[in-house]
């Protein structure tokens, strides 16, 4: 286990930066999921950390030791890719104790290390197959097992589970989560999906353009989003914004409709604002948790319905903006009919409409 720290980190391609000056510390044993859009530079960044990339300025540190100059093999570290790299002539067994055998470990310490391994990821009656006769699944749990047999101080996750369907996907991610108890690692982890960063991360660090958004417990930036880019980035359905005008501690739509300021806040009148309300916080009035110290009333008319269940999502127009709602006691809606819905003022969110940052503060 180790600690890493990047100070000032960049990533220049020529003329252009993709990673500007990021700074961040990960504790010993700490999950910490990297998460973005495409090309915000998560991979880039875990590269770098790898040593599979070169820094343009900046120092990254593994434990004490600054490690800019070191090779990847001198890192201590296990990366975890999408594609799982396993050498298709070799059983499970051989794969999983291959990096311990060129590293010329003597065998009785490369067969306990496998065993250990095998045990951690349900892997022992699978050690003599070979990777083609594997699912998908259990080749990941193979990869996983050749970083593990390493003792690595930091495991690096490269977007694991990108390849796997959604079923596998959502029970590998509590493979990761069991082995991370078991091992008690420090783990990197990159991926695009905020569901996974939400269900893995002890922190998770948001990026955009090179640049780390926010950076906390997935509660955190759930429920305390710095700007519109995280409040819709994190959370499904994406946060609903509404734009609107401050006037007379009331939040003004395009229509007229007028909703109040969330408690607490004091805004000047003609600030140009953003209101971010997520769906659990508008719900049909007599349908929905009960009521919070503070709620508004508006009515939407209803365009569409998603049942999921226990819950249906509600999806209804409110000044021209598309809104969804969550209805937790479903019954039959139709399209068309209007409903009363009630807003949890307490939960709404505030944002610049320029600027997108949160009013919050
Ligand atoms: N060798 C390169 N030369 C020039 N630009 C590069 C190179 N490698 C990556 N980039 C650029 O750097 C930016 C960050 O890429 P990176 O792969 O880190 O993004 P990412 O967030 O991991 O995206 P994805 O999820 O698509 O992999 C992108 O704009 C990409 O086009």
């Amino acid at each position: 286990m180790a600690q890493v720290h990047l100070r000032n980190v960049v990533k220049r391609y020529g003329a252009l930066d993709v990673v500007h000056s990021i700074n961040l510390s990960i504790a010993e044993g700490e999950f910490v999921v990297l998460v973005g859009p495409s090309g915000c530079g998560k991979s880039t960044t875990l590269r770098m950390v790898a040593g599979l990339e070169e820094i343009s300025g900046g120092e990254i540190l593994i434990g004490e030791r600054v490690v800019n100059d070191l090779p990847p093999r001198e890192r201590n570290l296990a990366m975890v890719f999408q594609n799982y790299a396993l050498y298709p002539h070799m059983t499970v067994r051989e794969n999983l104790g291959f990096s311990l055998k060129i590293a010329k470990r003597p065998q009785a310490e490369v067969d306990a290390a496998v065993a250990q391994a095998a045990e951690v990821l349900a892997l022992t009656p699978l050690l003599d197959r070979k990777p083609g006769a594997l699912s998908g699944g259990q080749r990941q749990r193979v990869a996983m097992g050749r970083a593990i047999v390493r003792h690595p101080d930091v495991f690096l996750f490269d977007e694991p589970l990108s390849n796997l369907d959604a079923k596998l996907r959502s029970q590998m991610r509590v493979e990761i989560k069991k082995l991370h108890q078991k091992v008690g690692s420090t783990v990197i982890y990159v991926t695009h999906d905020q569901v996974e960063a939400m269900t893995l991360a002890d922190r998770i660090v948001i990026m955009q353009d090179g640049h780390i958004v926010q950076v906390g417990t997935p509660l955190e930036v759930f429920e305390n989003p710095v700007n519109t880019f995280v409040a819709t980035f994190i959370g499904s359905p994406p946060m609903n914004l509404l734009s609107g005008v401050v006037k007379a501690g009331q939040v003004v739509l395009a229509d007229g409709t007028a909703i109040p300021l969330p408690p607490g806040l004091r805004v000047t009148d003609g600030r140009k604002v953003q209101l971010g309300i997520r769906a659990d916080n508008i719900m049909p009035e007599g349908h929905s948790l009960p009521p919070t110290a503070h709620m508004a009333q508006v009515e939407m008319q209803v365009t569409l319905t998603e049942p999921l269940g226990t819950e249906t999502l509600l999806f209804a127009t409110l000044a021209g903006t598309e809104v969804q709602a969550k209805m937790l006691n479903p019954r039959l809606v139709a399209p068309g009919e209007v409903l009363r819905f009630g807003i949890s003022l307490d939960k709404c969110h505030l944002f610049d409409a320029e600027t997108g940052v949160s009013l919050k503060g």
